[in-house]
């Protein structure tokens, strides 16, 4: 009971965080679908019963007492009506604004969310939390209550004609929930218990495969290869079914032959006839009325019964029919491949198509046939992809698929199915396990590496980019990595890598250079493989040898512009966060840790554990000068580390650690955050941590070499806490955001020297860049002098001195080219001098120097690249300190409140360096003075 509350308070806690925030949460989608129903909310990730998922956001109308129109008509323009202090309110989320909670679709029959009602900062929203653990891939639903939707009751049969005998749905539909509106009002903070809950897989978007079969499909055996069968080299029967190299393309076959086949069987692979059965995968029988048949064996079939428990034309009996329907028609189609007689069933036939067996193949997820340039549309959305990867969940695809949908599922080693479980579970294992090259790319891989763990997420990641790769082939047909290396692929293949690596014809440049390369070694890695294999045919073995000697010769040119290309890379710019949005992060950061405390402090839970272990490691990430050595730390280290600390001040502990590399680094600890972290060792067992899990932030339920890694973290966090620009608060920012402050506290020398000790930076290399409060302040004027000479006067302040500039104002005033030489001659100097000059070449400051005798106005209009350099820098500089957002929309430079706030750096007390600090830093920005407002 207590745990339930507990729950609750995180979930409603959770729930304002997210209103105030006003952001979904990341791993929610949109998804389109089908006509009927539109869009809906789709989760990638595992979502608890009881938490919070959603809000449907949009305009709050109060309606006063007066009652509006009926619910009917309220919710089909986005309205929500209720309860609230005695008065009725609205919320009209008909805008579109990107948020996703308007978007959730009805379910009254077995709804996974239910609405409640949050009070934040005193006003009410609508939010959704689940009512049942939802599982990655569902749809996210609810009641919308007890109308008679048309969708309710509209006729959706599965594949079947509406002269079908199952039973009609009655059209008072038996919905015992109540009325939005009164759900809303009375059940406050409660879950309501009238909603009828059945466990059930969901399927996602999968009422467009679903539709398709009945509608677009002219169902019809036909003799065909298989798709995994033509990757099953070891296999006779399949190889007697798989063409030569040389056959003619798909296309090809396709106009040549076009005429209507005859009914029935055959046992010629060859021009095989057309059939409208469905085959039964309990009895093998042929029939046209699938669900009618598999009806009579519902006493006998558990599935069967389950599907037949939904009302008669639900959508959940459609789809569990489906499946059914599948089943016995890949069943069939199994039967026809192995005893290479009778006909296969192929879905989506459409009058004209040519009956030739080679152009079709099978989706490796529901195993229905397609042609094969059909297919890769088919497999974008298929319902079994989809409810594969939901019921994937945590443990992995893999142990969800049953033997017969995974034909190598006995071929992958342990190691490598270790691997793909720890891999994040989207459609990329899956894709993987299916793939056969792929599979031996994994165990080669693995083999290698045995003795060397720390290269599982190099692995990974590899697979993961092959994966990717094959999805993108699957695209153009190329269903198997032994498919692409078909010769007659080859140029479709490099199509495909093109897509990927972003290459663009225009230039011949490539947005992700590298990556071809991988690509293209994996690719060859992979013939390889092919070649020493004995099993290997002679077929696969011949287009290997001609794909790796093509990869040789022309992926070599690709090579080239790719090391070319690598000189072109733009550099990314530099962007600090704004302070208010590292501020927003902190405190986004604080509350989450205070209430992830209290609650891991009277239990265990490992989604608590979760989240206090993430907001833990990014907190501690945030002032480190490695996130990945922090998120690697290891318990060890953390329980022995009072050898190794020195407590520096009373509020910083700093822990050593050992990179891999062997050298020391330093990782600085609040005592909050000391805290946190002995209450997760304390705890992590009892919440699910592998005993045998080295890491300080190892991940609960999962392997015993898994952990978190703070960047990831810091990224989510900063999505959530609800910063304007979340991307700059992302840990390489947030470090050049803390120099930056240190710049502004303008540290002494024995300051800085405390301060690169605690940091295990060497700051002596850099003081520059921590301290140049007067270079950059005269940096600033620099920039509105030469926006001055582009925009307009510069007349005004003709004879003044750089002190006496306004740095206010429409333009800045000047001070006379003479002096304005050499305050740029001081400039571009400071550049060289500092670290500054690393965020542009040292060639373009050294070739800027040289201009400098020359009149001011030509060096800026002559050279335009460095004059954008030298406001980009200065751009840089001038948000530092800025908490007006929309001061810097009109100019590029924001400049008043910077160099004052530059003139004024913070109060620095007594003892600094007891200041300096995460909790300092990033809650207190640099103060504004009154000179500033
Ligand atoms: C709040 S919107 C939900 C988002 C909507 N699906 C879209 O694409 O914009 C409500 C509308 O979605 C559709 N809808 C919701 N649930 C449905 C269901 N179970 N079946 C069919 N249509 C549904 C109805 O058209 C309804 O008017």
């Amino acid at each position: 009971m207590m745990k339930e509350q507990r729950r609750q308070a995180v979930a409603e806690q959770d729930a304002r965080a997210h209103i105030v925030a006003c952001k979904d949460k990341p791993f929610l989608i949109e998804r389109f679908i089908d006509s009927d129903k539109g869009r809906g909310v789709f989760t990638c990730k595992a979502i608890k019963s009881s938490s919070f998922v959603i809000e449907y956001h949009g305009e709050l109308i109060s309606r006063g007492r007066k009652p509006e129109k009926s619910h009917r008509d309220m919710l089909k323009g986005f309205l929500y009506e209720f309860s609230w202090n005695g008065e009725l309110w609205c919320v009209d989320a008909s805008k579109e604004d990107l948020t996703l909670g308007r978007l959730v679709n009805d379910d009254h029959i077995s709804p996974n969310c239910e609405m409640r009602k949050i009070v934040c900062e005193g006003k009410p929203h609508l939010c959704l939390f689940a009512v049942e653990d939802i599982f990655p891939g569902e749809e996210i639903t609810y009641s919308y209550g007890d109308s008679s939707y048309p969708w309710r009751s509209e006729e959706l049969c599965f594949g079947e004609t509406s002269s079908n005998t199952e039973s009609q749905p009655s059209s008072s539909t038996s919905n015992t929930e109540s009325q939005p509106s009164s759900s809303t009002s009375n059940t406050e903070s409660q879950p309501s218990s009238s909603t009828p809950r059945k466990k059930k897989k969901r399927m996602a978007a999968d009422s467009h495969c679903d539709r398709s079969s009945s509608s677009d499909e002219e169902p019809a055996p036909i003799g065909v290869r298989s798709q995994n069968k033509l990757l099953d080299s070891s296999n006779e029967t399949s190889r007697a079914l798989i063409p030569p190299l040389e056959e003619k393309s798909c296309d090809e076959s396709d106009s040549g032959k076009g005429g209507e086949p005859k009914h029935g069987k055959t046992s010629s692979m060859e021009n095989p006839p057309f059939t409208i059965h469905n085959y039964c995968y309990v009895c093998g029988k042929g029939m046209i009325k699938a669900a009618r048949h598999l009806k009579l064996h519902a006493d006998n079939e558990p599935d069967i019964a389950k599907a037949f428990a939904f009302p008669a034309k639900s959508s959940q009996r459609r789809k569990l029919l489906d499946i059914l329907r599948n089943r016995g028609n890949s069943q069939h189609n199994q039967q026809v491949l192995s005893s290479n007689t009778g006909v296969l069933k192929v879905r989506r036939r459409s009058r004209g198509d040519a009956a030739d067996a080679t152009c079709y193949s099978r989706c490796f997820y529901c195993k229905a046939m397609f042609k094969q340039s059909q297919l890769w549309r088919h497999v974008s959305s298929c319902a079994k992809k989809t409810s594969e990867s939901i019921t994937s969940g945590q443990m992995g695809a893999l142990e969800d698929i049953s033997p017969e949908e995974s034909e190598f599922k006995h071929q992958i080693p342990s190691d490598v199915k270790k691997i793909l479980s720890t891999m994040k579970q989207d459609e990329i294992p899956l894709v993987i396990r299916n793939d056969l090259l792929l599979i031996q790319l994994a165990k080669s891989l693995t083999r290698k590496f045995r003795k060397d763990p720390s290269k599982r997420d190099y692995i990974q990641r590899k697979l993961r980019e092959m994966g990717r790769f094959l999805l993108e082939l699957q695209k153009k047909a190329i269903l198997s990595f032994e498919d692409a290396l078909l010769p007659k692929n080859f140029f479709r293949v490099v199509t495909c890598m093109k897509k990927i690596v972003g290459f663009n014809d225009r230039d011949d440049s490539y947005v992700k250079p590298a990556l071809a390369l991988k690509l293209g070694n994996s690719l060859k890695r992979m013939g390889n493989l092919v070649l020493s294999q004995e099993k290997s045919s002679e077929t696969m073995k011949t287009s290997a040898r001609i794909f790796i000697e093509k990869c040789d010769r022309e992926w070599r040119v690709s090579q080239k512009d790719v090391s070319s290309a690598r000189g072109q890379k733009p550099s990314r710019p530099s962007t600090v966060p704004f302070t208010r949005d590292v501020q927003a992060l902190y405190k986004y950061m604080e509350s989450l840790s205070a209430s992830a405390t209290e609650s891991l402090k009277t239990g265990e839970d490992s989604q608590v554990f979760n989240a206090l272990s993430r907001v833990t490691l990014a907190q501690a990430s945030v002032f480190s000068k490695s996130t990945l050595h922090v998120s690697e730390m290891s318990l060890k280290a953390f329980q022995e580390r009072d050898g190794a600390t020195q407590i520096l001040s009373k509020n910083f502990i700093r822990i050593n650690i050992l990179s891999k590399g062997g050298q020391s680094v330093s990782v600085l600890l609040t005592s909050q955050l000391v805290g946190a972290l002995t209450l997760l060792v304390s705890k992590r067992l009892a919440c699910g941590v592998h005993e045998n899990n080295p890491f300080l932030f190892a991940k609960p339920d999962s392997s015993e070499s898994s952990h978190y890694h703070g960047s990831h973290c810091i990224k989510s966090f900063s999505s959530l806490c609800g910063a304007e620009n979340p991307e700059h608060l992302w840990s390489d920012h947030l470090l050049k955001h803390i120099a930056r402050v240190f710049q502004i506290l303008n540290l002494e020398n024995d300051e800085l020297e405390h301060l690169s000790k605690l940091m295990g930076y060497d700051i002596r290399a850099d003081q520059e860049y921590y301290r140049t409060p007067q270079a950059a302040a005269e940096l600033a004027k620099i920039a509105k002098l030469l926006e001055a000479m582009e925009k307009g006067p510069l007349g005004k302040s003709k004879g003044k001195s750089l002190e006496e500039v306004e740095i206010e104002g429409e333009f800045m005033t000047l001070i006379g080219v003479v002096k304005c030489k050499s305050v740029l001659e001081r400039f571009f100097f400071f550049l060289l001098q500092t670290n500054w000059s690393q965020m542009w070449s040292r060639a373009a400051v050294e070739k800027a120097l040289k201009r400098i005798p020359v009149h001011l106005s030509r060096a800026t209009t002559r050279s335009r690249a460095d004059g954008w350099l030298l406001s980009r820098t200065l751009w840089s500089t001038s948000r530092l300190g800025e908490t007006n957002p929309s001061s810097r929309r009109g100019s590029s430079i924001h400049l008043k409140g910077e160099v004052c706030s530059l003139r004024n750096p913070l109060n620095r007390g007594p003892s600094l360096l007891s200041s300096v600090g995460t909790s300092v830093l990033l809650r207190n920005p640099p103060r504004r003075t009154t000179e500033t407002r």
